[in-house]
């Protein structure tokens, strides 16, 4: 494996001049070489012009070519080998067999937008034919197709190098999309960030590809970024991380002169409503389960479980004793980085210290001066967890708390008082069905998932997900970044009016050369 820490600007590599950053390996403080160079201003200059340049060869080129071009990227990063996973591991403390599963995630979901491009439907193709003899009025023949809004910067994410950084969701969608993409590489895992940018620019090369259709920078403090997502040439952005950091971000791209989308996701604490048949029947069996998912990756999930609600009872005290018993035999586990780490440590004192939150249960402590996360169970009455809104934000990493409810009445307040959430899971048996009724209209509008009987953690990259939610879990509830539609976010709807069938794209064209499903007259036609 050879790192160069340069920047990846087209088909370029140059060393940044604007200072340095270095991965760190959070389960021994080794810091590890090479440094990588921060871009200037200059440097962001340079890939957006090449990524403007590229936009319009890029997104007039067949479908079959951007989807070769998706597998050539799965390709590439395959062919790196074990070097990705040996670096990766070393720069944020993750086992082995989390960033293999990660890795073939990451060129799974290549793959499917590979499908998404060949089959077309992302298009949403609709032909209204004109209808001349309509009285009062005429019909003018419509025609509606998306097409993608330009050049995408993408913010990897600290806590899923591989899935959600910089070939990850938000780059595979807006690649699917048409859009040539910047990612701003995140300084956790800047190793990895160089073997997965250099993948991308050879499937760039290999595929014959405008070298602006991919470009990579470090930055080594925010004006880079800033500047990144202020840049006129640049026309959406994707981004995974900290509120405040999503929230900054999105100031700046709501207040360009030309605002433009800024797909956030940030923080949730998705909580996990266990209903009383279903903790009479299992309770006990189900909190091994919750403290896997919570402690799984050192609790560094934005699927988290971060809050159990239930009716108070013996069945609730019996799940929560079992609950405290596993995460006693938690082991602690290195988190992504210091700064994280801190994090978790500040989350975890405040709930110790709140006076109205009991702490019924920690993890296994980790050795003194080691970046490792304790698991945290806490408890609290819904009535105090109401009356404070501290206690609803998200502490990142294995924290989780129980809100007791005095009854039914109580946990439907404190459902409706949570924030916009990614998920929210219900424990359920068939005697709660009239329970979960009346809940679902509030789940809803609470959260971007629903799920019965499991945990949020380990979306599945489908057609049907959605890995999205209202405020705070992202900053624009109505879209999702993993799966088969996260395309949609980096495309807009055209409709031609009366355009001469020798113009028309062919997408639209009345034959249907693409063969693609079209929605003509209102009506699905398929090929
Ligand atoms: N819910 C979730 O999905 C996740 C939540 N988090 C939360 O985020 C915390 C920190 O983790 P991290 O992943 O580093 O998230 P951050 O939000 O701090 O950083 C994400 C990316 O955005 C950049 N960035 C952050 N703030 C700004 C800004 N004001 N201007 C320009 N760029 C900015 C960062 O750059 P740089 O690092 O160079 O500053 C990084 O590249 C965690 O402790 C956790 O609370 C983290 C990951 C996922
Ligand atoms: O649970 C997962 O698989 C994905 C979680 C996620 O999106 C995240 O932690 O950023």
């Amino acid at each position: 494996m050879h790192l160069t820490g340069q920047l990846l600007i087209g088909g370029e590599s140059r060393k940044g001049t604007n200072g340095e950053i270095k991965g760190v390996n959070p389960a021994t403080g080794e810091i590890l070489e090479p440094a990588f160079g921060g871009a200037t201003k200059a440097d962001v200059d340079a890939a957006a012009a090449l990524a403007h340049e590229a936009f319009a060869g890029y997104r007039a080129l067949p479908y079959e070519t951007r989807a070769t071009f998706l597998e050539s990227i799965a390709e590439h990063i395959e062919a790196i080998g074990d070097d990705l996973i040996v670096r990766t591991m070393a720069e944020t403390g993750l086992p082995r067999p989390r960033l293999e599963g990660e890795r073939g995630r990451t060129v799974g979901q290549l793959r499917l937008f590979a499908g998404v491009l060949r089959d077309g439907g992302f298009l949403e193709a609709r032909i209204d034919p004109a209808l001349p003899d309509r009285k009062p009025l005429p019909r003018p023949d419509l025609r509606l197709r998306n097409v993608p809004l330009g050049p995408v910067a993408v913010f990897g994410a600290s806590n899923f190098p591989l899935a959600f950084s910089v070939a990850g969701g938000d780059t595979a969608s807006a690649l699917a999309a048409g859009c040539p993409v910047i990612v701003k590489a995140h300084p956790a895992h800047p190793g990895a960030s160089e073997l997965v940018g250099r993948a991308i620019q050879a499937a760039v090369a290999a595929c014959g590809l405008h070298p602006g259709v991919f470009s990579m920078i470090h930055d080594s403090g925010y004006e880079v970024s800033q500047a990144l997502v202020a840049d006129p040439r640049v026309k959406a952005a994707g981004f995974t991380g900290s509120r405040r950091g999503g929230l900054a971000l999105l100031a700046i791209a709501q207040g360009r002169p030309e605002p433009i989308p800024f797909y956030a996701e940030m923080s949730s604490i998705n909580p996990v409503i266990m209903l009383p048949a279903a903790l009479k029947a299992r309770g006990p069996q189900i909190a091994p389960d919750f403290v896997a998912a919570l402690t799984l990756g050192a609790g560094q999930f934005c699927t988290n479980p971060g809050l159990i609600l239930a009716i108070e009872g013996p069945e609730l005290d019996a799940f929560v004793e079992a609950a405290g018993k596993a995460v006693e035999a938690a082991p602690a586990s290195v988190m992504l980085t210091p700064g994280i780490c801190k994090a978790f440590a500040h989350g975890v004192a405040a709930l110790t210290e709140a006076k109205e939150v009991t702490t019924v249960a920690r993890g296994i402590p980790g050795p003194d001066g080691s970046h490792t996360g304790r698991a945290a169970l806490f408890s609290v009455a819904a009535k105090d967890f109401l009356a404070n809104p501290h206690l609803h934000e998200e502490v990142f990493g294995a924290a989780s708390v129980v809100v007791r409810a005095a009854d039914q009445a109580e946990l439907e307040k404190v459902v409706a008082a949570v924030e916009g959430q990614l998920t929210i899971a219900i424990h359920m048996d068939e005697a709660d069905h009239p329970i979960v009724a009346a809940l679902l209209p509030t789940l809803e509008m609470k959260a971007g998932r629903i799920l019965v009987n499991g945990f949020g953690t380990g979306v599945e990259v489908a057609p049907a997900m959605v890995h999205g939610g209202p405020f705070p879990a992202t900053s624009d509830g109505r879209t999702t970044s993993v799966g088969t539609l996260a395309i949609a976010r980096f495309l807009r709807p055209v409709s031609y009016q009366n355009l001469p069938e020798a113009l028309l794209p062919a997408e639209l064209k009345t034959e249907n050369p693409l063969g693609i499903a079209r929605r003509v007259d209102g009506k699905v036609k398929v090929g």
